[in-house]
């Protein structure tokens, strides 16, 4: 089990976060936030390639940044960006990497075999990585990140870039390495850990907001989503009273979703909340164009 112990982090006078406090077991955790809302800065962490400015981190009531080596083994860790050699085949580089860790090449072989099986790669085995898809080289850093048979497997951004079907065939993989080991995948995107996650955790300000099932988290929501139809010509009115949260047009009017967490008018229909509400609303203004 890992305990986060009041965690926080400075950047000279920038606060990136403040008194973090979280409990890991088992299972999938989705660290969902905006883009600088200090997600990589916990997972960096959490990886202990930073060090916390105030407060530490625990796995099974011993320091991490103290257990150093016999924490790591224990760790797999996929960064928002990693380093490949577009030159190698997945295995050359799996093989490169599997010598720097020290495990000997028979078992490398063994292992990559069963890994490239895993993540879907087994018939690219040896051709180049310069022809990869984005998603294929993810899978490619999912692979290296589970050399070592991690007990915990720690995954920044890993679907950035990747289209619907490879976002898809993620979360099948996600959900099924989270069987085995505990899984900390970091996105700001609802849909990647949204159907997949046990236990989502946000962050807003610097501190936590959530850490909890989906379920809870959009019962914060209760009884205040809602949906109706106005005119077009209503609409920049209703987006400076309300939280619009999406906006259709039908029939030359407007079908929008939006939030109000006061009394009700008639003709609004209420709505069961979902995580993408939640999102929205919380991060109403932090969020540009990108959501
Ligand atoms: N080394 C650093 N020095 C100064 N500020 C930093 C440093 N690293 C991160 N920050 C700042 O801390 C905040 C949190 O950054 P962090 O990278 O953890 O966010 P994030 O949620 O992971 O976003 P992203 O997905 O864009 O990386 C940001 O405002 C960022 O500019």
């Amino acid at each position: 089990m890992i305990l986060v112990k009041n965690i926080s982090k400075q950047y000279g006078d920038f606060t990136a976060l403040e008194n973090i406090n979280l409990e890991f077991t088992n299972g999938l955790y989705g660290l969902l936030a905006p883009n600088g809302a200090g997600k990589t800065t916990l997972i960096k962490m959490l990886a202990t390639l930073i060090a916390p400015s105030k407060g530490e981190i625990l796995y099974n009531g011993k320091n991490i940044v103290a257990m150093d080596e016999d924490y790591r083994t224990l760790l797999g860790y996929l960064p928002q960006q990693f380093g490949f050699y577009k030159n190698y085949s997945p295995k050359q580089y799996l093989l490169y990497l599997a010598a720097l860790k020290g495990i000997g090449k028979k078992e490398a072989l063994a292992k990559i075999d069963d890994l490239l099986e895993k993540v879907a790669l087994r018939e690219v085995t040896n051709k180049k990585m310069k022809k990869f898809s984005g998603g294929m080289i993810q899978r490619v850093g999912i692979a290296q990140s589970l050399l070592n048979d991690p007990k915990i497997l720690i995954l920044d951004e890993p679907t950035a870039g990747l289209d619907p079907k490879e976002r898809a065939r993620f979360r099948h993989l996600l959900t099924e390495l989270a069987r085995e080991r505990l899984v900390i995948v970091s996105t700001h995107i609802v849909s990647d850990v949204e159907t997949i996650a046990n236990e989502i955790i946000m962050i807003k300000n610097q501190q936590l907001l959530y850490k909890d099932s989906v379920e809870k988290i959009c019962a914060t929501l209760d009884g205040h989503v809602f949906e109706t139809t106005i005119p077009y010509e209503q609409l920049e009115t209703f987006r400076k009273k309300y939280v619009l949260l999406s906006e259709k047009q039908e029939r030359g009017s407007m079908v929008i979703r939006f939030i109000h967490k006061g009394v009700a008018e008639t003709n609004w229909f209420p709505l069961a909340p979902q995580l993408e509400d939640v999102f929205l609303y919380e991060y109403r203004d932090d969020i540009g164009e990108e959501v």
